[in-house]
């Protein structure tokens, strides 16, 4: 069949939002076929990674609704291209956000070639973004990101690294409509997704505790917790096992001369390879005024032409928070926020929005702490 409209290549997961993109583009005249891409090979014969379920689920969308369903290979790309960082981010002490890092070098790279190869005019995907075209000069007219319309999934936060040539390869369909709504058109068409759980975590780690699967490529270090001043009150794992703000796990109770407060994770510290916890959810070391980025991934390729006041997240599930911008001569940005947030974790990436419109992003290099800003 031919359309009018030209070739979409759905990225078919197996779950709810991909199958009814690819009825949504259906329904809009576009001849639909969809690919289904593996980007983790197990070599430890078991499967975490639900890969198998997921391409039967995608398998039975696609029958069911007429189109063809293509798979592909990409776990040397993934790993090459991701993973490796991963890993080198861990050991460097930060905590990366490989689904950022996917999106950028294989949903919207490998991913867009390959559907090309097949043919296709553009590509889909079932993520909650949306996309508005910004006038540019006379006639031309250039993509921007936008945060999907349903606020509690919007997934901008994971697209800022892609560039808009890519974004503007790309349809969204779902990034217009809300979750619930989705899941009705997914029933209303009898997909076998409509009731399947979203996708949590990262992928390659599954169901299993994410210690033992970082053990089996990083050995772990173990060391002492301390005290902001230098108290040793326990013993941790390996510093990479740790977030910042974490409470669990830390294995620190019934201390004498402490009260019974929970302890967190304030800050690692790499040289020494010391863990320093505090007492109390709001200790002022848990908060961070200020941070700096590596080098920004700008949508649009450069930085906004205007300094000073925006919105940025430090993390996926947050709200946008006012701050303050200043780029640097090196393409990083320093931020200052008006509250001080909550652990602010390096390796984690920035996000700026201005309104709906996401500007960019980049990984979180230093942060400056509510008391050492004022001092
Ligand atoms: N293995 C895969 N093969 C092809 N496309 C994929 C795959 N995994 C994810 N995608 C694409 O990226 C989008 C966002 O992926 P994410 O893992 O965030 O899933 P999600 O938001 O739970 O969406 P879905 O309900 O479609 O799984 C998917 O909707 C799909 O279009």
């Amino acid at each position: 069949m031919t359309s009018t409209q030209g070739k979409v290549i759905v990225g078919m997961s197996g779950g709810v939002d991909s199958s009814v993109s690819a009825v949504l583009l259906l329904e809009q005249g576009y001849d639909v076929e969809g690919l289904f891409m593996k980007n983790w090979d197990e070599d430890d014969g078991t499967e975490y990674c639900t890969a198998k379920d997921d391409l039967a689920d995608a398998e039975a969308v696609c029958q069911k609704i007429g189109i063809k369903l293509h798979t592909a290979n990409f776990a040397a790309e993934y790993w090459d291209n991701v993973f490796e960082h991963f890993l080198a981010e861990y050991k460097a002490g930060r905590t990366p956000n490989p689904d950022i890092l996917c999106n950028r070098e294989i949903k919207f790279k490998v991913f867009i070639d390959y559907a090309e190869m097949l043919g296709a005019d553009k590509i889909a995907t079932g993520h909650y973004v949306r996309q508005a075209t910004q006038a540019q000069g006379e006639d031309v007219s250039r993509p921007r990101l936008l945060k999907g319309l349903d606020a509690n999934k919007d997934q901008s936060y994971f697209l800022h690294a892609v560039p808009e040539a890519a974004i503007a390869r790309t349809l969204f369909p779902v990034g217009e409509l809300e979750k619930p709504a989705v899941r009705e058109l997914a029933e209303k068409h009898g997909l076998v997704t409509a009731r399947k759980k979203d996708s949590t975590g990262i992928c390659f780690i599954g169901e299993r505790r994410f210690s033992d699967f970082l053990q089996q490529y990083l050995p772990a270090q173990p060391g002492t917790i301390e005290t902001p001043d230098g108290d040793v009150i326990g013993e941790h794992m390996g510093l990479m096992y740790y977030t910042l703000g974490q409470r669990q796990g830390l294995g620190i109770g019934g201390l004498v001369n402490y009260p019974e407060d929970p302890w967190y994770v304030a800050h690692k510290d790499l040289e020494r390879n010391v863990l320093v916890a505090v007492q109390g959810k709001h200790h002022s070391l848990l908060y961070s005024d200020a941070l700096a980025t590596e080098p920004m991934e700008w949508v649009s390729g450069h930085a906004p032409t205007h300094q000073g006041r925006f919105r940025a997240k430090t993390r996926y599930r947050q709200d946008d928070r006012p701050c303050t911008l200043a780029t640097q001569a090196d393409g990083s940005v320093v931020v200052q926020f008006d509250q001080p947030q909550r652990s602010v974790t390096p390796g984690q990436s920035l996000v700026i929005y201005d309104g709906d419109i996401c500007l960019g992003g980049g990984v979180i290099r230093d942060t400056w702490n509510a008391q050492e800003v004022a001092a």
